[in-house]
């Protein structure tokens, strides 16, 4: 052995010294009773004064700190996972690609673990794996307690928090825990309990003095722990959480890091993905793996990898960070043989050798044993704690807060609606009643029909678009890069790239955490709608039938009303399922081009009559069609008297029932039409529900 590396292993050896001495808590060796639990908390406390304690002071009467008071410790769940493989389908004819492979490891309950590796390395995706989010490609077992997963019984004891923080911006950080409070708790806790645990978390959490603060203007380390925060509302035994410290500055890293270590010793088992820690934030994880190319390259105690590395002779060197040091052998940086070492001395995460106290660690029989089988009680498939009709209540309750904060929006709809009225009531005045005008209110009546189709439905594409198709957002892989730039381009990449939390984005969290049902969202969604599309549909109703000079009889106007406000929700519907169904960019292509062939079967061009046999049918499913139909018979049709031809000596069309025939709209039709386009309003509505079940469920 050289001086050099007898002086790096002297120096590594020393470093471990040094970490072994320092007092750490392993749940494997003390029990988690109530005592010990409150010396540990005090003890963590005590080592974050002076510092940057996140937790203000929560006294018990005797003067002991006692956070989360509302929320009951748990008993510790023990994670393990034997040869999990994951694989994705490239596409046709491009074949699969695996990204984990055969990968196993052990989570002991009452500990925060880190998974770690570079960018690409398969983090993300093992945590979507064990969480259950990903099930389509997966093979290998994972067992709870040493049981094969149940997964609605481990979804029932989970919750799952993004990177991003997909949160309700336009609520108060209060308003947020009430809704998450209503809809995790139901109605049968009552208020008061709600509001005990509410506060006793924005309390624990740090944010009680923000309750009050509009979401979006939280700052970045606030956002995350409001994330935590709503999670926490139903006690979840285990958390996952996908980086949790991206994009957060060195403070708010260490806030949340502490929070999570509060969390987990009171028996909850917190699973994080995190790229490259500092020293001191490595420090604070109980166990570490490190993953490189979808294989495991370390798994034990964090305080045990400089002396693994040291026995694999890859010694860290002195006064470098163990975390950056992992990082750059998983990527690479030191040579693939090195990888492939630390692989096969792991077992590819068969390994336990690294744990504190390894005999502590139970075997999966043992774990039986130590949990016997509880009676199961029968559970229906619904993982949501509350029941529908109380779901949606509490959604209608949240979408109209959210309508009245963002008004903009609703402004907008009401202003394009007055406007666009206007400008056609000014073009096309007084053009209803008059015998030599009738061809230019025929435009008219088309002119509106594309106006409420085209301006809904794009709306609607635009408002309701998916950016992402999976709960932990995707970056370039960069793997080869040397350490210090990948952490530099992690850092900033939040707010080089920033992902700006969908709607879509919200529910595919939402729903996955069990708040709600889809079937509840998509109904709260078309209640909450509902009244500012009649209201605006009504205003443009009335400033268009005046301005025009429509008959003035109250029939007619309400069977024009009763097809505008069909066409609006048909529109609509169609925007939700485009929307739901394509990105921004495509969504908006194929929203007006979606339109043409409704449009060429309407009979505006080319009448009914007159369409080629072969192309019939087209006239059959276009509800443009029946929507021109009911126009023109509500304005021309039910015997209406001869029009005034005041313009000029000759009116062609002064007889309507001529015009009706000429356009071939002869008969009255108009409630075979409005039954045709309820038929369509409700297949396009529930086709939209499960485009929107199926992208839901298809991402996993
Ligand atoms: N649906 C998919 N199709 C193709 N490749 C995929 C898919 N999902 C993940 N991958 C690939 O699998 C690898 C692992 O992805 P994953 O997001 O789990 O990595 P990560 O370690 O979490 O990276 P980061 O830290 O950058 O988020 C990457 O190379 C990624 O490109």
């Amino acid at each position: 052995m050289d001086l050099l590396q007898q002086e790096v292993r002297g120096i590594a050896l020393a470093n471990l010294s040094e970490v072994q001495s320092a007092p750490v808590y392993n749940p494997t060796t003390v029990p988690l009773n109530r005592k010990d639990s409150r010396n540990m908390e005090q003890a963590v406390i005590r080592n974050n004064t002076g510092s940057s304690n996140p937790f203000p002071s929560n006294h018990d009467i005797e003067g002991h700190i006692r956070p989360f008071q509302n929320l009951p410790a748990r008993e510790p769940v023990d994670i393990q996972f034997k040869d999990v493989s994951y694989c994705v389908n490239l596409g046709f004819r491009k074949g699969q690609k695996e990204i984990l492979h055969k990968v196993n490891g052990k989570f002991p309950g009452s500990q925060l673990i880190a998974i770690m590796g570079p960018s690409g390395a398969g983090k993300s995706t093992l945590l979507d794996v064990l969480s259950g989010y990903r099930r389509t490609g997966v093979e290998g077992a994972v067992y709870v307690n040493g049981r094969i997963r149940n997964l609605n019984s481990f979804r029932r004891m989970t919750c799952y928090i993004t990177q991003d923080d997909r949160l309700q911006t336009l609520l108060t950080v209060l308003e947020n825990m009430r809704i998450a409070a209503d809809l995790k708790l139901g109605p049968e806790v009552s208020r008061h309990e709600k509001e005990s645990i509410i506060e006793d978390i924005l309390t624990v959490l740090g944010l009680y003095e923000h309750q009050f603060t509009i979401t979006k203007r939280l700052s970045g380390g606030q956002r995350k722990r409001l994330s935590i925060a709503l999670e926490l509302i139903n006690n979840p035994t285990i958390m996952f959480l996908d980086e949790p410290t991206t994009g957060l500055d060195s403070f708010s890293c260490n806030q949340v890091v502490d929070l999570l270590k509060q969390l987990a010793k009171q028996g909850r088992t917190i699973i994080c993905t995190i790229h490259q820690p500092s020293a001191k934030l490595f420090q604070e994880f109980d166990q570490v793996y490190v993953l490189s190319n979808g294989e495991c390259m370390y798994q034990g105690c964090t305080n045990s990898l400089v002396p693994f590395l040291q026995s694999v002779e890859m010694p860290c060197p002195v006064y470098h960070n163990p975390a950056d040091y992992v990082i750059e052998l998983a990527c690479g940086e030191h040579g693939e043989d090195r990888i492939q070492r630390m692989v096969m001395e792991m077992g590819n995460g068969e390994c336990t050798d690294w744990f504190t106290d390894r005999r502590k660690l139970l075997k999966l029989e043992q774990l039986r044993k130590k949990y016997p089988l509880k009676k199961i009680i029968e559970q229906d498939e619904d993982l949501t704690s509350t029941s529908q009709v109380h779901q949606l209540q509490v959604l209608i309750k949240r979408g109209i807060i959210k309508a009245k904060r963002d008004a903009t929006l609703t402004h907008l709809r009401i202003g394009v609606n007055i406007i666009i009225a206007a400008m056609l009531g000014f073009l096309f005045i007084d053009a209803g009643n008059e015998g030599s005008r009738v061809l230019d209110n025929y435009n008219l009546l088309f002119s509106i029909l594309m106006h409420h189709m085209m301006a809904t439905m794009m709306l609607t594409v635009l408002t309701c678009k998916l950016q992402r198709n999976t709960l932990a957002p995707r970056r370039q892989t960069v793997c080869r890069m040397h350490s210090h730039e990948a952490q530099v381009l992690n850092r900033n990449s939040p707010s080089l790239f920033p992902t700006v939390p969908t709607e879509m984005g919200v529910i595919l969290k939402e729903h996955f955490n069990r708040w709600y049902t889809l079937k509840c969202y998509y109904l709260s969604v078309s209640i909450i709608d509902l009244p500012l599309s009649v209201f605006c549909c009504l205003i443009f109703s009335v400033i268009i039938y005046l301005m025009s000079g429509q008959p003035m009889e109250w029939f007619r106007f309400g069977m024009f009303f009763t097809i505008s406000l069909l066409i609006v929700l048909i529109a609509q519907s169609l925007g939700l399922t485009i929307g739901a169904w394509f990105n921004v960019v495509n969504g908006t292509f194929l929203g007006p081009v979606l339109t043409i062939p409704m449009m060429m079967f309407a009979g505006f061009g080319v009448t009914l009559r007159d369409l080629p046999s072969y192309l019939k049918w087209g006239s059959h499913i276009s509800y443009l069609r029946y929507g021109l139909e009911g126009y023109v018979n509500a304005i021309y049709g039910e015997n209406r008297e001869t029009l005034d031809c005041e313009l000029k000596p000759y009116c062609h069309y002064r007889y309507p029932a001529k015009f009706l025939s000429e356009i071939s709209m002869e008969g009255d039709q108009f409630w075979k039409d409005v039954y045709a386009l309820c038929a369509t309003l409700l297949l396009v509505r529930v086709f939209c529900y499960f485009c929107l079940r199926w992208k839901v469920v298809s991402v996993r």
